[in-house]
């Protein structure tokens, strides 16, 4: 296949990926005031952030500290009062909005608690969902969900829809759904938020698998300490900042 998303991907899982020196993520002086009536509340106040190819890096932080909020910025679906975020040495403020949305097609994988896969489709379906949208034919697309479907365990619910499959199954789809375009960001907001501890662990397992062979930088979002723990770097945010915590 002479998709350069596939020639990638191969590329990448050939060797083992290692954190290199290249800057996937990077955030200055990151701002957002919501206004509420006469009042103005700032949820991220100049927050810093670099995350580079193949790193991992958990965001904790009290509920209401501006992790959604902060996510939502990286992910190029709201805009900042203030600062940037570059992804790829892209700017997403350079962007319109057209070319924010293919950036983002091209770019950033996202995986939700709730995974949002489509219902009526199958889970080969929903994990070529995303190179429908660039364009690729269905039969090349496909070919490449069921390469990802291989890689997170499930090729054989391949013809399932949601409905059919566990809680586990779904955010494997899910997952195969956001490393589908073989991204640079994946952005991913407690993924393992509404599955039991075995299933979550399966899920955690998996992502540490990936990590070992893809180069795409990963920011998770997490209340679950452990998850967090197994991220190459945990950040606190808090009063709008993010602070490192020492590793134990
Ligand atoms: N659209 C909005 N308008 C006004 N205030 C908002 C808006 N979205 C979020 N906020 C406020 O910004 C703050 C941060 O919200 P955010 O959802 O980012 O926090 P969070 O860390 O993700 O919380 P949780 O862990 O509970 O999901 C909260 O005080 C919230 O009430």
């Amino acid at each position: 296949m002479n998709d350069p998303a596939t020639a990638n991907e191969e590329s990448s899982m050939s060797q083992t990926a290692t954190i290199s020196d290249r800057v996937m993520l990077e955030c200055h002086d990151l701002t957002r005031i919501y206004h509420e009536g006469p009042r103005d509340v700032t949820v991220l106040d100049g927050l810093a952030l670099q995350v580079r190819a193949g790193e991992r890096v958990a965001v904790v932080g009290s509920s209401g500290s501006g992790k959604t909020t902060l996510l939502n910025l990286l992910g190029g679906l709201d805009r900042p009062t203030r600062g940037e975020v570059r992804i790829a040495g892209e700017s997403l403020l350079d962007l319109g909005e057209a070319a924010l949305g293919r950036f983002r097609n091209r770019h950033i994988g996202f995986v939700y608690q709730f995974h949002h896969l489509l219902a009526e489709f199958t889970a080969l379906e929903n994990a070529a969902l995303p190179l429908i949208v660039r364009g690729l034919r269905k039969k090349q697309a496909e070919a490449r969900a069921r390469e990802l479907l291989v890689k997170v365990g499930i090729a054989e619910r391949g013809d399932h829809k949601p409905g059919e499959l566990s809680g586990g199954e779904r955010q494997r789809v899910a997952i195969a759904r956001a490393l589908v375009t073989d991204p640079s960001l994946v952005l991913m907001d407690e993924p393992t938020g509404n599955l039991d501890q075995t299933t979550a662990a399966s899920i955690l397992a998996l992502m540490d698998e990936l990590a070992r062979t893809t180069a795409c930088a990963f920011v998770v979002v997490t209340h679950d300490l452990s998850l967090a723990a197994h991220q190459d770097r945990v950040l606190k945010l808090d009063g709008g900042r993010l602070t490192e915590q020492s590793s134990s």
